[in-house]
């Protein structure tokens, strides 16, 4: 019985519309580099990934001027209109290479401060576990929930002890993850994270802390942040 090997894909199928600009997020440059390079460079280069599938937008016109793309080790397929779809896509353009026991690491192109520690804690913790889990940080701020009026007013205090943060790379095995997602897109779930379909699925995910600047570069204001974090690194 060989050891399960590790895949990664890496959702850059996005537009980036919070980001407000006329380019996807992705390929933004921090540093002169594309971040879904600086993103695919820290991944590939601090763990032994057997292969990655990057998903890209079909009008992506960027793609073959990135350093990734002469990287033999990365495949590129076709995206969806959402990142699950493009995620399940990703699982499907590996059907034929990954073994249904293998891992499968799912990581935002959009957050290129992935620190190598987290990386390997989040495999050593769940290499031998029988689901999976998810790089996660604990809720650091009082939440309020709004309520649906013209102006947000607050309905309520949320309590946030036993809340966290959702981050990526979430880690769960191919077949399971493919079924997983499958399921939950059919069932029409709102399927935001792999987590949350594997969830639909009856399982429980593990939750392992990571650092809370693995941000995801979502409004403006995100990209000088994430060039500082980067620049402590
Ligand atoms: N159809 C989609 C949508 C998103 N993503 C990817 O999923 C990651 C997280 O998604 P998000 O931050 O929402 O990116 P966008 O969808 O591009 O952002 P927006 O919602 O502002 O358009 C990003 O790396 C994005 O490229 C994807 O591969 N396919
Ligand atoms: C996957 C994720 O980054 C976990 O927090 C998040 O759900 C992505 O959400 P988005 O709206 O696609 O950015």
């Amino acid at each position: 019985m060989t050891a399960p090997r590790l895949w990664l894909i890496v959702p850059a199928a996005g537009i980036g519309q919070r980001m407000q600009a006329d380019h996807p997020k992705q390929y933004f440059r921090i540093d002169q580099r594309f971040i879904l390079d600086i993103t695919l460079s820290r991944l590939m280069d601090s763990a032994p990934f057997a292969g990655c599938m990057v998903p890209l937008h079909p009008a992506d016109h960027w793609w073959p001027d990135t350093e990734a793309s002469q990287d033999s080790r990365i495949q590129t397929c076709t995206g969806g209109s959402e990142r699950a779809c493009s995620v399940l896509s990703a699982l499907h353009a590996l059907a034929e290479q990954v073994r249904d026991d293998d891992w499968v690491l799912v990581h935002d192109a959009a957050r290129p401060c992935i620190h190598t520690r987290d990386l390997a804690n989040l495999i050593d913790r769940l290499y031998t576990h029988p689901v999976g889990g998810l790089l996660a940080s604990p809720v650091a701020d009082t939440l309020k929930k709004a309520d649906q009026g013209e102006l947000p007013e607050v309905s309520e205090t949320v309590d946030r002890g036993s809340l966290w943060r959702a981050l990526t790379p979430q880690m769960f095995r191919y077949r399971l993850l493919v079924e997983s997602l499958e399921s939950a897109l059919e069932a029409g779930l709102p399927v935001t994270d792999e987590s949350s379909a594997m969830e639909f699925s009856g399982n429980m995910p593990v939750l392992v802390e990571g650092r809370p600047d693995n941000i995801k570069i979502t409004v403006p204001a995100d990209l000088a942040l994430a060039g500082f974090i980067l620049s402590r690194f």
